[in-house]
């Protein structure tokens, strides 16, 4: 019997095909009350998700039982969001089940696909923040960390689109409505908040000064735990979410004197708090309900973890920070550095300094983007209403900074303490949620290499002179368990044939792929696995939105939330050129091409959802004109989420990345795209830099201004203008916009995409970029008529990703960061 190493976990018993199916119709009947005869898809579908749970519920129960007696160091990782998707497939997979699950639903008369689909996204996030967050948990779990993710329950995720006459409409995401079969209750674990009110400054006996708050409302916090599955049968830790309700539910005393409203009021407002995502995506709301969001899941988090410290040390908290490290998910989370002062400094009456070190050893910042619309601050009045103890906090770690930290190193300088201050002065005076980040934290990392040092050198080179060792890097990365073993089955199984079945776990296992580029036979077998995903993806489309897509084409995608700097208006200027060139040349030679976009814009973006009007406008115009015959294609999928990528992405031929340099930090679909055989078209931007230096630049298609480049145009003065009269293309299909071609009837329907790049300055460089963008895609045009060539580069792109795994991201911060030792789980 072999003898299982510390590191390496007990392998569960697999379940066989038998005893699964068993299970399932054991809990149809058991669980749901139904027959196998009567039974509906939804009811198969919770009846399979109930006997998947038996195996999670072991692992679960296994790991928590073993970090306990290990008593392991824990990484917490404060996100405000999670984009999680679907977890029946992820969970079957990672458990090693997919293959006896298919067979026995199958031996049952049901088709597992069915069933994946009677499942909605748990969309809880936006766009990459979100999902790394997701990728990072399922990394933490693989590779047998001791980790809890933290965040809001939200009742409501990331709306859900649909268009209407090319304008997209939003509609709530009621995805738990009817019960999600994943998440588990804990009521032995609600925790309670306060917020509103007042402090009082009380002096004890000893005449020591106290501050003691008077909160206004106290808010409940109802935990509920997702476990997560490590794939291979390692770790199921968990995701504990938080949902809020009001602290007593019903106040009798307002009801008995008739305030029934008023009684009721209080629930819901609380309720109000996990009601729903906001869906801005690189925007700071700076509304009020959401600095609450944001204080209730970290109040309640730290509670929890602190609740759970003190089960094995009381009161003694000199081991804390050796137990606890919590990464914050962008500055979202970051009132948790002043929550934990409050709790350390008014509850436990610690020393200030013992707590302030003890937060600086605990805390960890990443920063995920340098748009300055983006970088949260909250109006000092809000803190004052809302978190009037907090603010107090914020004004003495600011005080002690400015004088201990900035007037040391710049003694006197006040234009430096005004820069460099957690306080923005002025008539509204602000808290700078970044500043306070990172003077909070021991560590403070970008998501690629170019970002992170943009952090340094543009966002915080001050704090990088005070602290030169407190900046780091790690590279975004992706689980290749969902975003390839799961979602491109085929490519996985030829994979696993010619480089062997570790790299789900060891990515840079696909790096063995390379030898076979150039053989023939493999090729065929590559790129016929693209044709089936692509014909796969035709019948979607078809099925989604109606129109008819040819597998032959090529697939070129663009898949990301909708954002002037992602620059999803650059992709359809090159559409409306091509579309011209055909009109004015009827044969005009080019590789009938399929643009492919799935994009959701912030409901209050206005030019956002000005794009995706033009796009479907100009989709509808071009997919119906005879003339084009076929050539062009354009399809805007509706509702893009996580499942639809995993749909999209299979069958990519070209990947999208055409940002303004300087402003995607990193990207992530960019990295999945990669893995699944797409050659990417894009500017040197975030990670698009890192994939061009692992796949070669024979193999991906960059274009346009650097970094550098940005910086010296816009030190020069850019004027778009002097593109739109220099390039009669350029011209040509801008003043098309304004003509009713596209929106028959209705002449400038589609000019305020014109009017941004003009007027409006094209902020994100739109037109500079616009011909060698062009360039670059006649190379593409050019590389894919040549089918070995093409399908070389394609597999040399799966090949060469290996270092996007989001479990190199985790060993990264395991190294530079969080110091974990990896803990496998004891069976029992
Ligand atoms: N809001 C985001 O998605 C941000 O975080 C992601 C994850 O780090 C980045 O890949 C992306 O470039 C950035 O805009």
């Amino acid at each position: 019997m072999k003898k299982h190493t510390a590191t390496e976990a007990t392998p569960v018993a697999r379940l066989n095909t038998e005893q699964l199916k068993d299970n399932i119709v054991r809990h149809l009947h058991a669980s749901l009350g139904t027959d196998v005869n009567k039974a509906s898809p939804q009811a198969w579908w919770r009846a399979t998700c109930a006997a998947i749970n038996e195996q999670v519920f072991d692992g679960l129960r296994n790991t928590q039982r073993t970090h306990y007696e290990k008593n392991t160091r824990a990484l917490h990782y404060f996100s405000l969001e999670y984009l999680m998707g679907r977890l029946f497939s992820n969970n079957l997979h990672n458990l090693g089940l997919y293959d006896q699950a298919r067979q026995a639903l199958g031996e049952l008369g049901m088709n597992i696909a069915d069933l994946e689909d009677q499942e909605e996204d748990m969309a809880l996030g936006n766009g990459g923040l979100g999902r790394l967050a997701a990728c990072f948990i399922d990394s933490l779990a693989t590779l047998n960390y001791p980790a809890i993710g933290y965040g809001i329950h939200y009742e409501h995720g990331l709306f859900k689109q649909s268009f209407q006459d090319g304008r997209q409409i939003e509609r709530p995401d009621s995805w738990r409505e009817y019960g999600n079969p994943w998440e588990i209750c804990r009521p032995e674990s609600v925790q309670e908040i306060s917020v509103y009110g007042y402090v009082e400054t009380v002096y004890d006996l000893q005449g020591r000064m106290k501050k003691v708050w008077h909160p206004g409302r106290i808010i409940k916090g109802v935990p509920w735990d997702i476990p997560v599955v490590g794939y291979n049968g390692s770790s199921v830790n968990v995701l504990r979410l938080w949902e809020s309700r009001a602290s007593d539910f019903f106040n009798w005393d307002v009801f008995n004197s008739g305030g029934y409203i008023d009684a009721a009021r209080e629930n819901i407002e609380a309720e109000t708090i996990s009601k729903v995502l906001y869906p801005n995506d690189e925007t700071d709301a700076g509304k009020e309900l959401r600095l609450i969001q944001q204080y209730f899941f970290v109040s309640c988090s730290l509670k929890d973890i602190i609740r759970r410290y003190k089960r094995s040390h009381g009161d003694d908290w000199s081991d804390f920070a050796k137990q606890v490290v919590i990464q914050l998910n962008d500055t979202h989370p970051a009132v948790a550095i002043p929550e934990l002062m409050r709790i350390l400094v008014d509850r436990a009456e610690m020393q200030w300094d013992q707590a302030w070190n003890l937060c600086q050893q605990v805390f960890a910042y990443t920063n995920h983007t340098l748009l300055p619309e983006a970088l949260e601050k909250w109006p000092v009045r809000l803190f004052e209403k809302v978190l009037p103890r907090h603010i107090e906090i914020i004004y003495e770690i600011n005080r002690r900074f400015l004088v201990e930290q900035v007037d040391v190193l710049w003694p006197g300088d006040n234009q430096k303490k005004r820069k460099l201050s957690i306080i923005e002065e002025g008539h509204d005076p602000m808290v700078r949620m970044g500043h306070l980040s990172v003077v909070g934290s021991f560590r403070v990392n970008g998501v690629a290499e170019i970002h992170s040092t943009l952090v340094k050198s543009d966002l915080f080179p001050e704090m990088v002179a005070l602290w030169p060792d407190k900046f780091t890097n790690v590279t975004n990365g992706v689980t290749p368990r969902r975003w390839l073993k799961a979602c491109n089955p085929r490519l996985s199984a030829l994979l696993d044939k010619q480089v062997g079945t570790n790299w789900p776990t060891d990515l840079k296992q696909l790096s063995k792929f390379a030898a076979f580029a150039d053989d023939p036979a493999i090729q065929d077998a590559f790129m016929a696995i693209k044709q089936q995903n692509k014909a796969e993806l035709a019948s979607v489309v078809k099925k989604l939105t109606n129109i008819d897509i040819d597998p032959h084409a090529i697939f070129d995608i663009q898949i990301k939330r909708l954002h002037e700097y992602k620059r999803q208006h650059l992709n359809l200027l090159h559409i409306l050129a091509l579309y011209r060139r055909i009109l004015q040349e009827p044969d005009y030679d080019m590789v009938p091409r399929v643009f492919l976009f799935g994009a959701k814009a912030a409901p209050g973006y206005k030019l956002a959802k000005e794009i995706i009007y033009a796009i479907n406008k100009i989709a509808d115009k071009i997919n119906h004109d005879k003339r084009v015959k076929n050539r062009i294609k354009v399809v805007f999928m509706p509702n893009y989420r996580v499942t639809l990528a995993e749909k999209m992405i299979p069958a990519a031929d070209v990947s999208e990345q055409i940002s303004t340099a300087g402003k995607e930090a990193s990207g992530t679909g960019n990295m999945k795209l990669a893995l699944n055989g797409a050659v990417t078209v894009g500017t040197l931007d975030g990670a698009n830099i890192e994939i061009a230096e692992e796949v070669g630049s024979d193999n991906i298609a960059i274009f346009g201004l650097t970094v550098d480049d940005v910086k010296a145009l816009q030190a020069k003065g850019y004027n778009s203008s002097d593109y739109y009269y220099a390039d009669p293309e350029i011209k040509a299909i801008l003043d098309w916009l304004e003509t009713d071609y596209f929106t028959p009837g209705k002449p400038g329907e589609l000019a305020a995409i014109k009017r941004s790049l003009l007027e409006g300055g094209d902020p994100y460089l739109v037109l500079a970029d616009f011909a060698s963008y062009v360039k670059a895609q006649e190379k593409i045009d050019l590389w894919y008529r040549d089918k070995t060539l093409w399908a070389k580069k394609a597999m040399l792109n799966t090949a060469s990703v290996g270092k996007f795994t989001s479990d190199r991201s985790i060993e990264d911060y395991v190294s530079r960061v969080w110091q974990l030792q990896k803990c496998a789980v004891n069976v029992k």
